[in-house]
């Protein structure tokens, strides 16, 4: 059995210290059911000497925990903060007061303006005073990423002493690199007397991209829990992403000796809600819960996945709430891609036919970024309407504007090959261009209704033009043409009502000569 790191999610009070990213109390209760679903060992509701609003979240959030996770409190090396911290928790069935003081030489003489013998002084006292309120008590070593490795050793071993439960070793401004962070873990564990016997607890943050990477170099030296949050929220360039850190051990439990007890089917969900309540999106490249984590647009990569998912997935989607790999068709997909997402929509076609269709659909995907169901459903249907025509489009040209007389120049190609050309002008370019294959097909029959719809989203769209024309017997025929410029799309929806109104007159003399 691997040895279990517990998670301590801070989206809660680091997370909600990101500019742009604070929440009310019914927020704050609303991430902290879903991080209870997620099953994290800890959550820290919030600093509750810093407003009554965050005072009155950690003690609901407490109240709504129960036994099912710690609920940690944030404090200075402050009596009044302690107090008010051991207040909020005072209805918690696991409480856990989270004290400290920075250790580096730019906190201890730049910010707090205290010697090193004064700040050790304080982290005792501070620990032995949270001692008085609850048993569980953690010590943050504020930027020991950047402290003296002896001093750190002083400071940890003195609030050992004291009763500290937990040791966290934060890396405050994320300076830190992880092979240089393990060592000081490792250090920590070689020089600190019965350090054994409590937690060292990892708190990355990710001013150099490194927050995750950092986090596991910590576990790989023996830290027991790591602090993270959801999306990597977080002070600055925030903190270890908790679904990216958790899915590392996940994927590497055996090298690392180490397995969390949290639920990853619950990650996206948990991004999603976070990301909607503190308004920060999550980027689309985003490890894990962005939406491109298991998105595939390229042809290689689709033909892989579509033969065996692990070709380009290390995790299965479902593993983290996410559903399916998704493969997007764009102009960098292959035959295989665009054959697979035909046959989920029902069509299987043959090669030739498909190879139409890839043709059509690459110019389509040239000029718009993503070709979806709907654009594919009018190109299979363009290109079952074109192989049962008697007429059909070889170019239309139209030229219109004010003040120019709109005039259209139409070449349509008949069953024996023969091209025709005409030109004709119009009260607009579509009637200028109706008028021309009017003269082409020459066949009796009245427009009746003319519709133009988008297929899909964005401005290079698909429009899709419905017609109506009525034969000379009343008997109307619709046609239907897709095309990126509805003026093709308008001449495609017109030749197609044409040519069925042919076929229909064509089919009712062959009967009366029988
Ligand atoms: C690395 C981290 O993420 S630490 C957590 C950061 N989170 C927050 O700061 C959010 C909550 N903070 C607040 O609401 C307020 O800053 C409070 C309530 C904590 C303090 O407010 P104020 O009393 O007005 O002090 P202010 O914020 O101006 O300055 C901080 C003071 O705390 C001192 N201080 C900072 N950290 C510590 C510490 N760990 N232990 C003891 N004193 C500390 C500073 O030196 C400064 O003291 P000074 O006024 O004597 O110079
Ligand atoms: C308060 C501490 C744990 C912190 O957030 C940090 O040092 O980054
Ligand atoms: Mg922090």
């Amino acid at each position: 059995m691997t040895r279990k790191v517990k998670i301590f999610d801070t989206t809660l009070r680091d997370g909600e210290q990101s500019p742009g990213a604070s929440m009310n109390t019914d927020e704050k209760l609303l991430v902290a059911r879903q991080l209870l679903r997620l099953n994290v060992d800890v959550i820290e509701a919030g600093f509750p000497i810093s407003s009554p609003g965050d005072f009155e979240s950690v003690r609901r959030v407490a109240e709504l925990a129960g036994d099912r996770a710690t609920v940690c409190a944030l404090t200075r090396a402050v009596h009044k903060d302690i107090d008010a911290a051991a207040d909020a928790l005072r209805y918690a069935s696991r409480p856990r007061i989270h004290t400290g003081i920075g250790v580096s030489p730019s906190h201890m003489r730049d910010k707090l303006r205290m010697t090193e013998d004064e700040v050790v002084a304080r982290a005792v006292d501070c620990v032995s005073y949270a001692k008085r309120f609850v048993e569980d008590v953690e010590f943050y070593a504020e930027d020991a990423g950047r402290s003296d490795f002896d001093f750190l050793v002083r400071v940890i071993q003195a609030v050992v002493d004291a009763g500290a439960t937990v040791v966290n070793i934060p890396d405050t401004t994320g300076y830190s690199l992880p092979d240089h962070y393990a060592s000081r873990i490792k250090y920590l564990h070689d020089n600190v007397r019965g350090v054994e016997n409590v937690d060292i607890s990892v708190h990355c943050h990710n001013d150099l991209g490194m927050a995750t990477a950092l986090a596991l170099a910590g576990v790989r030296a023996g830290a027991t829990q790591i602090e993270c949050t959801i999306n990597g929220l977080g002070e600055r360039a925030g903190n270890t992403a908790m679904e990216e850190v958790v899915m590392a051990i996940r994927m590497h439990a055996d090298e690392l000796d180490a397995h969390t007890d949290v639920n990853p089917r619950e990650f996206v969900k948990a991004s999603r809600l976070v990301s909607s309540i503190t308004g920060m999106g999550v980027q689309a490249n985003k490890a894990i819960v962005g939406a491109n984590a298991f998105a595939h647009s390229s042809g290689i990569h689709q033909d892989g996945v579509l033969k065996q998912r692990s070709t380009y997935e290390i995790i299965d989607p479902a593993e983290v709430g996410a559903g399916q790999s998704q493969i997007i068709l764009t102009a960098r997909s292959g035959h295989a891609a665009l054959k697979h997402r035909l046959v989920e929509l029902g069509y299987e076609l043959g090669e030739s036919e498909l190879d139409k269709i890839y043709r059509a659909f690459l110019d389509l995907a040239d000029k718009k970024k993503e070709v979806f169901d709907e654009d594919l459903e009018s190109l299979v249907g363009e290109s079952e309407r074109e192989a049962s025509a008697l007429y059909s489009i070889v170019s239309v040209q139209v030229s219109s504007g004010y003040p120019l007389t709109p005039t259209a120049t139409v070449t349509l190609r008949d069953v024996n090959g023969i091209e025709t050309t005409v030109c004709e002008v119009g009260v607009g370019p579509i009637d200028a261009v109706f008028k021309a294959i009017g003269q082409i097909v020459r066949v009796e029959g009245e427009l009746t209704e003319f519709a133009v719809q988008s297929v899909t989203r964005g401005l290079a769209a698909l429009g899709e033009v419905t017609v109506r024309v009525a034969g000379p017997g009343g008997r109307v025929f619709a046609g239907r043409g897709a095309d990126g410029d509805i003026i093709v799309s308008s001449a495609k929806a017109y030749v197609n009502a044409l040519n069925r109104l042919l076929c229909e007159r064509m089919d009712a003399r062959a009967g009366s000569v029988e």
